[in-house]
């Protein structure tokens, strides 16, 4: 029977590309959207157990009263019909109504919200830029995305789950004093004016304390996903006393942060107490001074006691339902602020398609600094012929690496314009952008998935064509011997997160085939051979270099022997371009290059040569 609450949405249908609300109200509403007519049901069915409950506390009190007036000979007589149709009510239509609201708050809503803001998150983060996720730390732009789904979806859950039951409660407990007895409304609004200005003090300290625990929980996130996936690097640092305190200040502002909530919440929680036990005096003894003076029935002190009795013991649960509520309202703010920022590099309305006839490239003027107005590049204008191979070569620092990311769209520059045959790359969707640009990175990470989508990506693949492209990356051999531990071989095998169970040149293989595989008519190589023993890379030079004929490429190369042999080399310095030219050109010229070169030739590397 529950089945049917299960599946009220699909959460993972929507590919929506519009940027989600930054404002909290509006993107619940907005992404909840799907789930509305399951919102108004359990909203409707909360109503009804709420009336049903205070009608139960009303007829109570009227059961008293009429076992207080008749004879218990008279009693079947009179009441006997309607005692047993309040009997079958009680044990068979309350427990019913209340699964299906269950069902609608803790299936049908709860179960799906989740998973529906999650998901949403996701794909709109997915969209955004190599460069955007390199500002932040991954670890922690995924708390926000996880726990922004969770966060959104206990929001909504508190109010139409226990928001909606309590203020139907206390509208139908007023609705039935003023039936009873009007004066008795006067401990019941003192107690909701005291309720009220405790939840005006305790809310915003709440909302305010669970933003800094969220802030510091994704903090030890980002710096546990940090450490662990760069166990190496920590290794290799040394001074583990230093990490380790700086790992405990981590730690310790996670402890404070949480130890700010837990005293609003004591606080708050004691005053709950407090101000129910002044409801419970204030109730019981008013009911009991009108009974004294004959002006109320005693069933309206059975029924004041009831009501006292379920009035505090819901008020704390409102108030956790209340701190819920703000809490977690305040972590989806949070999550929003990272989450929901706008695409940092948006297609454009009406992009088409990159189409490229040559491959030639022309930057016009631009300019790159991270938005810090110095370093990156700097009002550099370069014209890449279609077919021709550029090696681009610098110092540290440069820009080389600014000026593909530049072309690969990983950024947006700043100023000026980059055009592959003519069209400039921000007309065109990055997806086809990257369709014509293959890039095989100087740090080769993979995917933790299969061989096969590392190669070919997500799509149907060609097993064919992705054996052809290891076999010219000199990687046939590896893969077929992989195994995982899984027990998933060859194509099939998966690489360990960021491809940690290969080493460094198989992964650079794998990269490499990933270049042959897309075939496109561009081709960006970063220090492509860095990570191979040399026989490796005497095999995979020839294939490079039957690979780039007939393409254009730019690469990128401290080892200055892998490039001095291609059309042209630019050097660049402090993000300009220093000088061009070929090898023996730059060499007579005498300038930085020949300076690089005779550093490196001249015994620093002194294996270079050109190849
Ligand atoms: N994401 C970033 N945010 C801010 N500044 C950056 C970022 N990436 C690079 N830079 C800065 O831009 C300048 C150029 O860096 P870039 O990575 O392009 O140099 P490079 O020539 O590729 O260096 P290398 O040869 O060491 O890889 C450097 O000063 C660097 O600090």
């Amino acid at each position: 029977m529950l089945g049917r609450f299960e599946n009220p949405v699909n959460p993972f249908d929507s590919n929506d590309r519009r940027h989600p609300a930054q404002d909290v109200r509006r993107f619940l509403l907005e992404e909840l959207r799907p789930l509305r007519p399951v919102v108004t049901a359990a909203v409707a069915t909360t109503i009804l157990c709420a009336s049903i409950e205070v009608w139960l506390i009303w007829y109570a009190g009227s059961l008293v009263d009429t076992l207080a007036a008749s004879s218990p000979q008279a009693l079947w007589a009179g009441h006997g019909a309607e005692l047993l149709a309040v009997a079958v009510f009680v044990l068979l239509g309350r427990p019913l109504i209340n699964l299906g609201s269950e069902a609608l708050d803790d299936i049908a809503f709860r179960v799906n919200a989740r998973p529906l803001v999650r998901w949403r998150m996701h794909r709109h983060v997915s969209r955004q830029s190599v460069g955007w996720f390199r500002d932040d730390l991954a670890g922690r732009i995924a708390t926000w995305v996880r726990d922004g789904g969770d966060a959104a979806s206990t929001a909504a859950y508190s109010v139409i789950h226990t928001l909606v039951f309590v203020v139907a409660y206390i509208a139908g407990s007023v609705w039935l004093m003023t039936a009873i007895d009007p004066r008795l409304l006067l401990p019941l609004g003192a107690w909701i004016v005291g309720y009220a200005l405790l939840m005006r003090w305790a809310v915003p300290r709440y909302r305010r304390a669970s933003e800094r625990l969220q802030d510091a929980e994704s903090e030890l996130t980002g710096l546990l996903v940090d450490s662990y996936a760069n166990v190496d690097t920590l290794a290799l640092l040394g001074g583990q006393d230093e990490l380790t305190e700086h790992d405990r200040r981590v730690f310790a502002a996670a402890r404070r942060a949480h130890l700010g909530v837990q005293r609003v919440e004591v606080t708050i929680n004691s005053s709950m107490l407090a101000l129910g036990s002044a409801l419970l005096v204030g109730l019981v003894g008013y009911g009991i001074v009108l009974w004294r003076a004959d002006a109320a029935p005693l069933g309206l002190v059975a029924a004041a006691l009831a009501l006292s009795f379920r009035i505090t013991s819901m008020a704390e649960w409102l108030l956790d339902a209340v701190s819920a509520l703000f809490g977690s309202l305040g972590v989806l703010q949070r999550s929003l602020r990272t989450v929901a920022q706008p695409l940092a590099v948006a297609d454009r309305p009406g992009a088409t398609r990159l189409r490229v006839h040559g491959g030639a490239i022309r930057f016009s003027q631009v300019s790159h600094h991270y938005g810090r107005g110095a370093s990156g590049l700097d009002r550099l204008s370069l014209d890449v012929a279609a077919g021709e191979r550029i090696g681009l070569v610098g110092r540290s620092g440069a820009g080389k690496s600014t000026l593909v990311g530049l072309l690969l769209r990983f950024h947006d520059a700043e100023a000026g314009t980059i055009a592959i045959d003519g069209t400039d790359i921000t007309d065109v969707t990055q997806e086809s952008l990257r369709d014509q640009v293959a890039m095989v990175a100087q740090e080769a990470t993979l995917l933790h998935r299969s061989v096969r989508e590392n190669i070919a990506g997500p799509s149907a693949a060609d097993d064919a064509r992705v054996e052809a492209a290891l076999r010219r990356a000199s990687a046939g051999g590896f893969v077929a011997a992989l195994r995982d531990a899984e027990g998933r071989t060859g194509l099939d095998a998966h690489v360990g997160e960021r491809g940690v169970r290969l080493s460094g040149g198989q992964r650079q293989r794998i990269a490499l085939a990933r270049a042959f595989y897309r075939d496109a008519p561009i081709l960006i190589l970063d220090e492509a051979t860095s990570a191979l023993d040399s026989a490796a890379e005497a095999a995979i030079h020839e294939t490079l270099a039957e690979v780039m004929a007939g393409r254009t490429v730019i690469a990128i190369a401290h080892r200055l022997s892998t490039i001095a042999h291609l059309d042209r080399i630019v050097v660049l310095d402090a993000g300009r371009i220093a000088e061009q030219g070929t090898h023996a050109e730059l060499l007579h010229h005498g300038g930085l290059y020949a300076d690089l070169w005779s550093r490196q030739s001249g015994g620093f590397l002194g294996t270079a040569h050109v190849s």
